[in-house]
């Protein structure tokens, strides 16, 4: 009679008991381990009984893979995990953090800077669903999304990242869990991981926990916070994604008052799993364990300890396999490390992966390759974009409202700035790359240029396009435009790349709006991750936009600005005058900002 564990009637507790009870130490630890896709051979697998692979790296199938491509290498990595002695299937994992943003031509939704703008947490259920189809359509079942930052500091380079400084707007748009995985039976027994069936994943609730809370916002640092503010600011978007069955929460590299998150055993397993009762696993970040100590990789032996011992359950290794293995069975050998530790981050991991549907389902639905990029989505996606613009001035004092912008004019339109014909600026950084790119190769989807091409088209309007005109130019054409869109941001950048102290909109986007909106009534566009200093050039401009970084449909825009839909996004981000007011959020006791929380002005339909 086959064993208990491979029949999908029996409980999921009797499985997991059972196959646990099956397992030697080495085959733990390899469940215990997460590699990254480069040294993933079959080879490895089986012979460290790896159970998680991720993308990380850099590295994908081919240069603009198809899905089937993806498919097969998932499927290759798959194929040696279940050929191992007890035959338990591997978890491949990736970023898909604002759509399968690694994967050519999938459908890139705005950061969730944007969507926090959105306040809709019905229509970021739809966007986790929709990401979990383009998702499943590669064969991948894990991502590692959401963030649920609460960035406190713009300065922060993953700011983009996080929904809102606002921690109970985050805590509303953890409802894209429910999207990823699928919405969880009111019956389901508290913290117990939930996923509804092959066409959702695996969702990652990160950075637990005051990741967007460190000094000056720099990256991976320190945030220092009595208990009661961690709980009040950082905490609550964590009770709404345990009560939601979130599969697994990745911990942060930063520290709370000076000792690091990944050696943190009271906030991972007296606070989370014990209080909170969240009965997923624990990841580590890339090279988590590493940096507990300084330099990182100082004392190996001494991170898998500290490490394994504060309740991390999968390591993201990633490459030093044989080393992770070697510490942490010498740690269990000599007594450091119980095997009751061992065992209950194995029971968490094969918990999620029955949940997963793992054993009964190891391999794609290839019948859902054509979810990638489907039209729905981008319009779901372009709705999105409509949805999270804001309009922050409409007309200079004693003028008339600039916007909606006419479609129809006696002149022409001008269309300058960097950012106005670049699908790469507008994706920002997790896009093809993990640092994002600048250009329109990169993958599908419109600039905010075409938008407003086919927005005026019809009409015969004549659309010009200079990236940046002299003053000069300026002079000698401003007759002939009845207005100009100046669309300039942020390049793209990720993680400590975008640590930034100064927030000026990077050149020669001031130059641009000087020169442009110097002659010609003028809407300025701003691409970007976080709000940037503008208090020098409000006055010059008539009309501006904050469009944050909308992804792959830059139609979203047009379609609000000529008056197809209204403007409804409000802050979810205080606006700062200048960067020596930061950190400045929305109930400081001293609060001057240039734009405030909540702040949004509206437009109706045409
Ligand atoms: O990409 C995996 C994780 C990601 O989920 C975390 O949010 C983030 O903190 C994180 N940082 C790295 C390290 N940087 C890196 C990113 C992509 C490729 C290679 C290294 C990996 N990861």
């Amino acid at each position: 009679q086959g064993a208990k564990y491979k029949d999908p009637r029996q409980p999921l507790n009797a499985r997991v008991e059972d196959l646990l009870r099956r397992m030697t130490l080495a085959e733990k630890i390899g469940q215990m381990s997460q590699i990254d896709q480069e040294n993933a051979t079959a080879g490895v697998i089986s012979n460290y009984f790896i159970g998680s692979v991720l993308r990380g790296g850099g590295s994908v199938p081919a240069a603009d893979a198809p899905p089937e491509a993806w498919v097969e290498m998932v499927e290759t990595i798959q194929s040696a995990a279940v050929s191992t002695r007890l035959g338990i299937p591997a978890m491949f994992g990736i970023d898909a953090i604002h759509g399968h943003g690694y994967v050519y031509k999938a459908t890139v939704f705005p950061h969730n800077v944007g969507l926090g703008y959105t306040r809709d947490p019905e229509l970021a259920k739809k966007i986790g669903a929709a990401v979990a189809l383009e998702v499943r359509a590669t064969g991948i079942p894990f991502i590692f999304a959401p963030c649920l930052a609460v960035c406190r500091d713009p300065r922060w380079g993953r700011c983009y990242e996080s929904f809102s400084e606002d921690s109970k707007l985050v805590q509303q748009m953890t409802s894209i869990i429910s999207g990823f995985q699928g919405e969880i039976p009111a019956s389901s027994r508290l913290g117990a991981p939930f996923i509804a069936g092959q066409r959702n994943v695996a969702a990652c609730a990160k950075h637990y926990v005051g990741d967007g809370g460190t000094t000056r916002g720099i990256n991976e640092n320190n945030t220092v916070a009595t208990f009661h503010q961690l709980l009040g600011i950082h905490m609550p978007p964590y009770y709404s994604a345990v009560i939601q069955g979130v599969s697994t929460i990745m911990v942060s590299y930063s520290s709370w008052n000076g000792v690091k998150m990944h050696a943190n055993r009271f906030l991972v397993t007296d606070f989370l799993k014990n209080k909170l009762r969240f009965r997923g696993f624990v990841i580590s970040d890339w090279l988590g364990l590493d940096r507990i100590t300084s330099p990182e990789h100082a004392d190996y032996p001494l991170s898998v300890k500290l490490g394994i011992l504060a309740g991390i359950d999968m390591v993201m290794i990633p490459y030093q396999y044989k080393e992770f293995r070697d510490d942490l069975t010498l740690l269990v050998q000599n007594g450091t490390i119980p095997m009751s530790r061992i065992d209950d981050a194995v029971r968490r991991i094969l918990r999620v992966k029955f949940t997963l549907g793992l054993f009964e389902n190891p391999y794609a639905d290839t019948s859902l390759a054509g979810e990638l990029g489907k039209q729905e989505h981008h319009d779901l996606a372009r709705e999105a974009v409509r949805k999270s613009l804001v309009l922050l001035k409409n007309g200079k004092p004693g003028d008339e409202p600039l916007l909606p912008l006419p479609k129809k004019t006696h002149g022409s339109i001008l269309v300058a700035g960097s950012h106005a014909d670049d699908l790469g600026r507008q994706c920002g950084g997790w896009t093809i790359k993990w640092q994002g790119l600048t250009g329109n190769n990169l993958t599908a989807g419109t600039t905010i240029l075409d938008g407003i091409k086919r927005a005026v088209g019809p009409a015969g309007t004549d659309v010009v396009y200079s990236e940046s005109p002299d003053a000069g130019f300026i002079q000698r054409n401003k007759a002939r435009f009845d207005y100009a869109v100046v669309v300039v941001g942020e390049h793209p950048y990720a993680e400590t790349a975008g640590d930034n102290l100064n927030l000026t909109i990077p050149a020669p986007g001031p130059g641009v709006i000087r020169n442009v909106c110097g002659g010609i009534r003028c809407v300025v566009v701003l691409v970007s991750g976080r709000p940037l200093v503008v208090e020098p050039y409000i006055d010059a401009i008539d009309a501006l936009v904050a469009a944050w970084l909308p992804g792959t449909e830059g139609q979203g825009v047009a379609d609000v600005l000529f008056g197809d839909y209204g403007f409804t996004g409000k802050l979810s981000r205080t606006w700062f005058r200048t960067v020596e007011q930061l950190p400045m959020n929305v109930g400081d006791a001293h609060y001057d900002p240039l734009f405030p929380f909540g702040f949004g002005l509206e437009t109706q339909p045409l």
